[in-house]
């Protein structure tokens, strides 16, 4: 990895260490334990890992809000230790929980963020950001009358008053259901058209692996995996291959050393390494079963496989 080029990364983070002091009976814990990540300008990257993994750890270090112990990071070319100020106001995070005065209305909330971060009001586009999150005409709605996705979209709003190149998601869509998830994604989409370089957690794998370009798996506090999202996928050796037969199978057929599953609709799926068999292989243990096939296809790995297979490799 190049680190000197910060300038080509939206975030370049390098050996970041954190270990949160024990207290009481509760030891030190090491939440992060040396991780790299490049995160590259107006790309869509997605920070994969389970619960506890230590993403909301890393994605607070970059706001500012939690003290590494060790390691650099820069922010759209600015160390946050040097250059802290610069740093925060390059990212707008929006945070896991729905945190927000229910008394205030959209526009008021709007206002009231950008005079945090210190947006001259001629300067202010609330008006603006509202409308782009389809939330234009509940501007003087209070916040207490919207609805769970209207509040969401509402946070990723308030995220962007200061026009941050970078907007962090932590978790956006978690507990959401499908449909709202659709409208977020396609406000998060415009966004990321307009030049925005996105980050966003996530414990869904297909969203995950749809959205984003490139992806980190983090796992008890280290990256396992770094890479562009297809790389990723087509590092995984295994495939799998779908058969129908032509005539129902009713005893499992003897295929020697493949494994093997039998569905309820009659087909066979077999699991393969392309590496080291081929599909030719197979079709002659099938034709040596008395097997005849009907029809064939092959299903890739996805990145739920190649989460499992990593995670499960680092533990
Ligand atoms: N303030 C804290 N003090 C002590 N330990 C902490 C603190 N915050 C987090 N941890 C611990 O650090 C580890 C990483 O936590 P973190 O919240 O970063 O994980 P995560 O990947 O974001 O998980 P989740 O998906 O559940 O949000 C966990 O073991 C957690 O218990």
């Amino acid at each position: 990895m190049d680190f000197n080029t910060n300038a080509e990364y939206a975030i370049a983070a390098r050996g970041v260490r954190k270990t949160y002091g024990g207290s009481g009976m509760a030891p030190e814990k090491e939440a992060l334990k040396g991780v790299d990540i490049l995160v590259k300008r107006g790309s869509i990257f997605g920070l994969l890992g389970p619960n506890g993994a230590g993403k909301s750890t890393f994605i607070n270090i970059l706001a500012g809000l939690v003290n590494k112990t060790a390691g650099e990071v820069s922010v759209w070319g600015f160390d946050i230790d040097r250059n802290p100020r610069q740093a925060r106001a390059s990212l707008g995070v929006v945070p896991q929980e729905i945190n927000m005065d229910v008394f205030f209305t959209p526009l008021e909330a709007l206002e009231i963020q950008a005079g945090l971060y210190g947006v001259p009001k001629n300067k202010r586009r609330s008006m603006e950001i509202l409308n782009a999150l389809g939330l234009g005409d509940k501007a003087n709605a209070y916040v207490r009358m919207l609805s769970g996705g209207m509040k969401r979209r509402l946070l990723v709003a308030k995220a962007m008053v200061h026009s941050p190149p970078i907007l962090i998601l932590d978790e956006p869509t978690a507990g959401v259901d499908i449909e709202l998830r659709k409208q977020l994604w396609e406000y998060v989409l415009k966004l990321h058209e307009m030049g925005v370089t996105i980050v966003l957690t996530t414990h869904y794998l297909e969203e995950a692996q749809e959205l984003c370009e490139e992806i980190a798996i983090i796992h008890n506090g280290n990256v396992v995996a770094c890479e562009p999202t297809e790389k990723l996928i087509s590092s995984l050796d295994r495939k799998t291959l779908m058969v129908t037969p032509s005539e129902a199978v009713d005893i499992k057929p003897d295929l020697g050393p493949l494994e093997f599953e039998m569905k309820s609709d009659g087909s066979l799926a077999i699991a393969y390494q392309p590496s080291k068999t081929q599909v030719a292989d197979i079709l002659e243990r099938l034709s040596g079963a008395g097997i005849a096939v009907k029809d064939l296809s092959t299903v890739e790995a996805d990145l739920e496989d190649v989460f499992l297979e990593l995670t499960y490799r680092a533990e």
